[in-house]
């Protein structure tokens, strides 16, 4: 369970990026965020595996308090919480299998990195992750050589391989066209569905938003404006959310 608690993030610069914050998420859910380009979203789920430090209130995952995590503590947290990035963040010189591998390197003891040699164990894990995203078949073909979209499913197989309670997502459709992008949003959906991960996504299509995510949470100028679901979003939810310009856009 995720717990937010009046919980503010400012910037070095000083921009207050959130303001008082509360909301609470529980295991299992799948969660849109939506929101104006520099509303606050990426900086809300950053926020949970502390890629940015909170300054005030206090947020807590499965009972503890992230801010207090250090060193190893941190590490073996952030295990649990896998990241997808509209990028993919893949290595592309390299076949499928060795990005989603990569998901097991913290573990192993550094001469089996170097030398590149895995337990049977891990691989048969890398190779169940890449069956339940539907690529099996493209286990040794280079990352370069596959679409947007399949990249985007490595990204989610090395994720799962993780073995995550919890996925983030920050614009993970983002770059796809918009076939692919349901294809994805439907991975991201039956594994919410059958391996219970909590899916937090931040999204900009409002349509995929509502099809896909039980619950919708929008923000506007750091504040939660909107936290319900996704069949309680009404035009006048999406107007405070968008501030009346998403009408001006389409
Ligand atoms: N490192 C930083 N230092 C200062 N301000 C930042 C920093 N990162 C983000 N901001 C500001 O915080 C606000 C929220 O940014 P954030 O990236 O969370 O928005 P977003 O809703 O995810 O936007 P987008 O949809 O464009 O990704 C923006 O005004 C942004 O300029």
């Amino acid at each position: 369970m995720i717990v937010f608690e009046h919980v503010d993030k400012t910037y070095a610069n000083g921009y207050k990026a959130l303001k008082d914050v509360s909301l609470s998420i529980e295991q299992g859910e799948f969660v849109a965020i939506i929101g104006l380009s520099g509303a606050g979203k990426s900086t809300l789920i950053r926020t949970i595996n502390r890629m940015h430090d909170i300054t005030a209130g206090k947020l807590t995952v499965d009972g503890v308090e992230v801010n207090s995590l250090r060193g190893k503590a941190l590490q073996k947290f952030r295990r649990n919480i896998g990241m997808i990035f509209q990028s993919f963040n893949l290595v592309t010189r390299t076949t499928v299998i060795k990005n989603v591998l990569a998901a097991k390197v913290p573990e192993l003891p550094l001469w089996r990195v170097i030398f590149g040699i895995f337990p049977e164990k891990d691989c048969l894990e890398a190779l169940e992750a890449l069956d339940k995203v539907g690529i099996l078949d493209k286990a040794y073909t280079r990352v370069d050589q596959l679409s947007g979209g399949q990249q985007q499913r490595v990204a989610l197989a090395r994720t799962l391989a993780q073995n995550p309670g919890i996925i983030l997502a920050d614009e993970p459709v983002a770059s796809l066209d918009p076939v692919t992008a349901k294809q994805v949003m439907q991975d991201f959906k039956r594994i919410n569905q059958e391996l219970k991960i909590s899916v937090l996504i931040n999204i900009h299509h409002v349509d995929l938003a509502l099809q896909y995510a039980d619950r919708v949470i929008g923000i506007s100028g750091g504040k939660i404006v909107y936290d319900g679901s996704a069949e309680s979003v009404t035009k006048d939810v999406l107007d405070e959310i968008y501030g009346g310009k998403l009408e001006e856009a389409v």
